[in-house]
């Protein structure tokens, strides 16, 4: 049995996608209002009864609102700024800072630029 727990934050940032051919229209200068959506799991309960308190996960939107938000995101990715790498970027930074001082597993970063369109970076199972 696992338990599971999400939380959700917003940014907006600025970005295009150069590899792109030149006339798609992602390959110009553009925004989105991102949302970041975590997954965490655990299998037994810490008191009273959480995966992790859900404000074990501020230092998440401190660095989302540090880091992305109204940034350009050419410039903070060291890959192109589409939703996939801007999850694995997230999740990799999760795990470095965050995960180690709490009782859960970040299970998944989901990203969406847009409501109509999500991508995920699943963690590997250790
Ligand atoms: N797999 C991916 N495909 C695309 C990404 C991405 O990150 N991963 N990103 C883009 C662009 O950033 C684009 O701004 C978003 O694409 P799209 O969903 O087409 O945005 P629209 O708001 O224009 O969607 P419509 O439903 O067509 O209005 C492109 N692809
Ligand atoms: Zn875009």
């Amino acid at each position: 049995m696992t338990y599971r727990i999400g939380k959700s934050f917003t940014f907006d940032a600025a970005h295009c996608l150069p590899s792109l051919p030149p006339d798609h229209k992602c390959s110009r200068l553009h925004g989105h209002t991102y949302t970041v959506e975590v997954v965490l799991s655990a299998v037994y309960l810490t008191p009273p009864g959480f995966v992790t308190d859900f404000a074990e996960l501020r230092p998440l939107k401190q660095y989302v609102d540090s880091a992305l938000d109204h940034q350009h995101l050419n410039k903070v990715l060291d890959s192109e700024p589409t939703s996939e790498n801007l999850a694995r970027h997230i999740a990799d930074w999760f795990r470095e800072n965050v995960e180690p001082s709490i009782p859960a597993r970040l299970e998944l970063v989901r990203i969406s630029e847009t409501p109509s369109s999500w991508a995920e970076y699943v963690v590997p199972q250790s």
